[in-house]
C-alpha cells in the first residue's frame, strides 16, 4: 500500500468490483505497519499511541493481510497526461491466521482464522465490509481451508454472512478462598510461581497447551478439545510472550504459576495481580488467562493456588470452557457468578471437505439440505456417513434431505457445541425424516464442549 504509487496489480481471486467506486483492494505488508496501527486505533479507541506500538511484536500474517484504499483526486497535484493523480488513503482492512492444525471434533483442519476487521468509521456502511468477507471467503477456497473461525467484536455482525456461533464460554469471578472439593493426588503437586518468561517457560507452555487439547479429559480417550487453536505462527507467540510496560497499565509483570508432580510440569496458568489498599484490607485481584491442567489432580492443585493469594480477593480466569474442571470442583458454584458469553463463530467454506475433517459422536448417515447465499455450491443435498468416533466422509448426493438447514447453522453445530435439535426448536432447522434431527443431533454433538482459551 503506498500513498503516491498506483494501485498494486490486482489480487488474484478478489472480486474487487464488490467494493463501492473509488474504493480499491490493496495487499499490506510490513512497510504499511504505522498506516495500519493508525487505522487499527482510530477503529478499536486506545490509549496508546502509535509511536509505542511500531516497536512492539504484531500478530498479523503479512501474506493473508488487505486492505482498503479509497482513491481522491489530489487537489494540489498537476494533471499528468491528462490524468489527475489520486491520493490512496488505507480505510479497511482484514486478516487471516493459518491455523493449519485447528481442532474440529476427533480431528483437525485447516481452518483460516478471520481477524483485525476493521473499517474506518468515516466509511462504513457502504458494503466494505461485504466486499471484504466475500474476498475472504474466495482466498479460503484458493487456500484450501474448508473452515473459517473468528471472534465476533459484535454478536449481531457475521451471520448474515454465514457464520453461526459454534462455542460459548464461561466467565467467572471466584472469590478468595473458594471452596474446593478433593481429588485425590492434588496434594502431592509442588507449585513453582516465577515471572512468565517466553525462554524458561515457552516450550512447558506449548506442551502442555497442547496435549490438554488432546486429551482434555486425562484419560487418553478419543475425544479432543475442539477450537482449543494453537497459536501456531511465530508472530502470535511473539504477542503472546510480549509483556511490555505499555500495555500493563497498573498490573504488575505476568507471572506464571507451574504445578508439578515429582518434577514434571502437569499445569500452568499465566497471570498478574492489581493491588489495591483498602480501609478493610488490601483488595488484589487476579487475572489469569488459560488454566490448563492435564489431570483432575492438577486442576485441583492449581486452582487451590489460584484461590488462595495472598492480599487478594478475587480471581477472574479470562476464558474458560464451559465444562471447565473449575466449575464441578467448586462446593458453591453459584459464589463464581458464571456467565455465559459467545466465544468462536464458525464458517463452513467448503462444506464436503469440512464434514469429512471431523468425527461424529454416534454412527451418522444422513442427507442434509445446505442453502448457502454466499457460496452457491455449497447449496444442495450432502449425505454423512459414519461410525461412532470413527472415520466419515460427506458427499453430495441426489436422494431426498432427511434435514434442511441454512449454511449458518452448520457452522453453529460443527464443533459439537450447539445441538441440531435446539437450532431446530428454534426455527433453524427442518426435519423431513421422522427421528432424523434426534440422529443427527447425537452424532453431530461432542462429549466435551469446544473452546478457545484465547482470543484471535
Ligand atoms: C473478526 C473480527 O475482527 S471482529 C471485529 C469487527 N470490527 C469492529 O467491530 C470494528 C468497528 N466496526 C467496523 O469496523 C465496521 O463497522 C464493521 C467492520 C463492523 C462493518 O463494516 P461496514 O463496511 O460498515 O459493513 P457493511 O457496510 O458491509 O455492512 C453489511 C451489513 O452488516 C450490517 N452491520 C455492519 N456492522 C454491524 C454491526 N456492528 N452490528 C449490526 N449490523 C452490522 C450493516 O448494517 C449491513 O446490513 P445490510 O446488508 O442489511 O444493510
Amino acid at each position: 500500500m503506498s500513498h503516491d504509487r498506483p494501485p498494486e496489480p490486482t489480487t488474484p481471486g478478489v472480486t474487487a468490483d464488490r467494493l463501492p467506486p473509488r474504493y480499491a483492494f490493496t495487499d499490506l505488508q510490513v512497510e504499511d505497519l504505522r498506516a495500519v496501527l493508525e487505522l487499527d486505533g482510530t477503529v478499536f479507541p486506545s490509549p496508546v499511541e502509535v509511536d509505542e506500538l511500531v516497536d512492539r511484536p504484531l500478530p498479523l500474517t503479512w501474506p493473508r493481510t488487505l486492505g482498503v484504499v479509497h482513491e481522491v483526486p489530489d487537489p494540489a497535484a498537476e494533471p499528468v497526461d491528462g490524468a489527475v493523480p489520486v491520493l490512496r488513503d488505507l480505510v479497511a482492512l482484514h486478516s487471516s491466521y493459518p491455523f493449519s492444525r485447528f481442532p474440529v471434533p476427533g480431528g483437525v483442519a485447516p481452518v483460516a482464522g478471520l481477524t483485525w476487521v476493521a473499517v474506518h468509521p468515516g466509511h462504513r456502511r457502504q458494503g466494505i465490509l461485504t466486499a471484504m468477507i466475500h474476498t475472504h471467503l474466495a482466498r479460503c477456497r484458493e487456500r484450501g481451508e474448508p473452515l473459517s473461525a473468528l471472534f465476533a467484536a459484535e454478536a449481531a455482525i457475521y451471520g448474515r454472512f454465514g457464520y453461526g456461533r459454534a462455542a460459548d464460554d464461561l466467565r467467572v469471578t471466584l472469590p478468595r478462598g473458594a471452596r474446593l472439593r478433593d481429588v485425590p493426588g492434588a496434594a502431592r503437586h509442588t507449585v513453582r510461581i516465577e515471572r512468565a518468561d517466553r525462554e524458561r517457560h515457552g516450550d512447558l507452555v506449548a506442551d502442555l497447551h497442547r496435549r490438554v487439547g488432546d486429551d482434555p479429559t486425562g484419560h487418553g480417550g478419543v475425544v479432543n478439545r475442539p477450537g482449543w487453536a494453537a497459536r501456531e505462527t511465530p508472530e502470535l507467540q511473539a504477542m503472546f510472550w510480549d509483556d511490555a510496560k505499555v500495555f500493563r497499565k497498573d498490573r504488575e509483570p505476568t507471572r506464571i504459576v507451574v504445578v508439578e508432580l515429582d518434577g514434571e510440569p502437569r499445569g500452568y496458568a499465566r497471570f498478574h495481580r492489581t493491588l489495591s489498599w483498602e480501609p478493610s484490607g488490601p483488595r488484589g485481584s487476579v487475572r489469569t488467562g488459560e488454566v490448563v491442567a492435564l489431570d483432575a489432580a492438577a486442576a485441583r492443585a492449581l486452582w487451590g493456588v489460584l484461590t488462595d493469594l495472598d492480599l487478594t480477593h478475587e480471581v477472574v480466569p479470562f476464558v474458560l470452557p464451559v465444562d471447565d474442571a473449575v466449575t464441578h470442583l467448586l462446593v458453591d458454584p453459584r459464589s463464581a457468578t458464571p456467565r455465559i458469553a459467545d466465544n468462536l463463530w464458525v464458517r463452513v467454506v467448503d462444506v464436503a471437505d469440512a464434514l469429512t475433517a471431523r468425527r461424529y459422536a454416534a454412527d451418522v448417515d444422513v442427507v442434509l439440505h445446505v442453502t448457502d447465499e454466499l457460496l452457491g455450491d455449497n447449496t444442495g443435498r450432502w449425505r454423512v456417513r459414519g461410525d461412532a468416533f470413527g472415520p466419515a466422509v460427506a458427499h453430495r448426493t441426489d436422494d431426498a434431505a432427511d434435514l434442511s438447514l441454512d449454511v449458518r447453522e452448520l457452522g453453529a453445530a460443527y464443533l459439537g457445541g450447539t445441538s441440531l435439535a435446539a437450532l431446530g426448536a428454534a426455527g433453524f432447522v427442518a426435519e423431513h425424516t421422522p427421528g432424523a434431527l434426534a440422529r443427527a443431533s447425537a452424532a453431530f454433538s461432542w462429549p466435551v464442549a469446544p473452546v478457545c482459551g484465547w482470543v484471535f
